[in-house]
């Protein structure tokens, strides 16, 4: 079975075609701040991404018409539970219509069910970022009026969890207690219990650490006298905490690979902020460890920014007397939007039916 598989996140597009699980050809397609800024929003860019994949698809000889299905990555949908989704009318509906907010991922589901629907093929959502197994104690915030909600890496994190597990441990993942950290335009840190996810920051509005381009959780008493001040508009203070917050709205850039380098070449200030950044991490991997009562089998770091070897051992440095800490760079997220596309196509599992 053939399937190209499309994965949107805040700074890139990350596009695969397997042959079952065999990858036929992998791409990365990065979006420069630049390239991003005429986009309103982020279905304005569905076209703009659209066209990029395409035309790689081109570039490499491979015919749309080839293919047996397209999974994407999906979205800021209404709270689920974990599996592959057919990509229904309703399903369209609440990602055109953010039904839950602004998501790069919710590009998946759109693009992917638009390329489908040339050629007459399915299309699917694999573990969306919506995936949601928090415990009853976690959801309370501190007021009535405001629940936590789980918004997070949820493919990635269960992807080299499960990867971890087998790998590292001979075990299964639903045998495991992991702190897991993913690391990319986003962070988020998980708590997974058995298989559950029973904590993790709400990585897409102002919770936990910050990011690239988001700023993660603030203080509120000041972050109020802020929305009051009558300087911002309600969607400039937004972009404050996801888009331009973080690494962006230190230093001018969502790009952690240079900040890196600035930090290794002399520049003190993007130094702080990087090891800010990594502090603030390890401060959210003592949190979640805790939640786990301590039994930790393993910190597993994972995303773009784990490539950083410097980082990493940042983290490690203040982590390591939890539990040992590995280092999965990049993500497994393309093989497991296969993976889960897969099991459908081959019947091992019906699509499920978001309603
Ligand atoms: N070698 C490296 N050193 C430091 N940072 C790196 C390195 N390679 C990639 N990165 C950084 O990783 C970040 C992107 O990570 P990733 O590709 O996981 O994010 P994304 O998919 O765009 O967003 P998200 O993971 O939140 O959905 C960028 O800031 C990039 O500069
Ligand atoms: C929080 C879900 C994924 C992301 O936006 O980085």
């Amino acid at each position: 079975m053939k399937q190209l598989i499309i994965n949107p996140g805040s700074t890139s597009t990350k596009i695969a075609v397997f042959e079952d699980e065999s990858l036929v050809f992998e791409k990365t397609l990065r979006h420069s701040n630049e390239e991003l800024s005429p986009y309103h929003n982020v279905a304005d860019q569905f076209e703009f991404r659209k066209q990029l994949i395409l035309e790689a698809l081109k570039e490499n000889d491979i015919k749309v018409e080839s293919l047996n299905a397209v999974v994407g990555r999906g979205g800021l949908l209404m709270p689920i539970e974990g599996g592959t989704y057919a990509v229904n009318d309703r399903l369209i509906e609440d990602l055109k219509t953010n039904v839950k907010g602004e998501h790069a991922s919710n590009l998946g589901g759109l693009i992917a069910r638009s390329i489908a629907d040339e050629v007459n093929i399915p299309s699917f959502i694999v573990d969306p970022v919506v995936v949601d197994e928090l415990d009853d104690v976690a959801r309370i915030s501190g007021h009535p009026l405001f629940e936590r909600i789980s918004i997070w890496h949820a493919l990635n994190q269960k992807a080299v969890a499960r990867r971890a597990a087998k790998e590292k441990f001979g075990k299964d993942y639903n045998e495991m207690n992991f702190v897991v950290v993913h690391l990319g335009g986003g962070i988020s840190v998980g708590a997974h219990k058995k298989g559950r996810v029973i904590d993790v920051n709400n990585a897409l509005n102002g919770e936990g650490p910050f990011s690239p381009e988001r700023s993660g959780s603030l203080p509120a008493d000041e972050l109020v006298r802020l929305c009051f001040s009558g300087k911002y508009t309600e969607a400039e203070i937004k972009k404050m905490i996801v888009g331009k917050g973080g690494i962006t709205a230190y230093l001018g850039t969502n790009n952690a690979k240079e900040v890196s380098e600035r930090a290794q070449s002399g520049d003190e200030k993007a130094k702080l902020i990087y090891s800010a950044m990594a502090y603030q991490v390890a401060k959210a991997v003592g949190e979640y460890a805790v939640v786990l009562d301590g039994e930790v089998d393993a910190i597993l770091i994972t995303g773009g920014i784990a490539y950083d070897k410097n980082f990493v051992q940042m983290i490690e440095n203040k982590v390591k007397f939890i539990a040992d800490v590995i280092a999965y760079p990049g993500e497994d997220e393309l093989l497991a939007l296969a993976q889960g596309g897969l099991r459908v196509l081959n019947n091992t599992e019906s699509a499920k039916e978001y309603k």
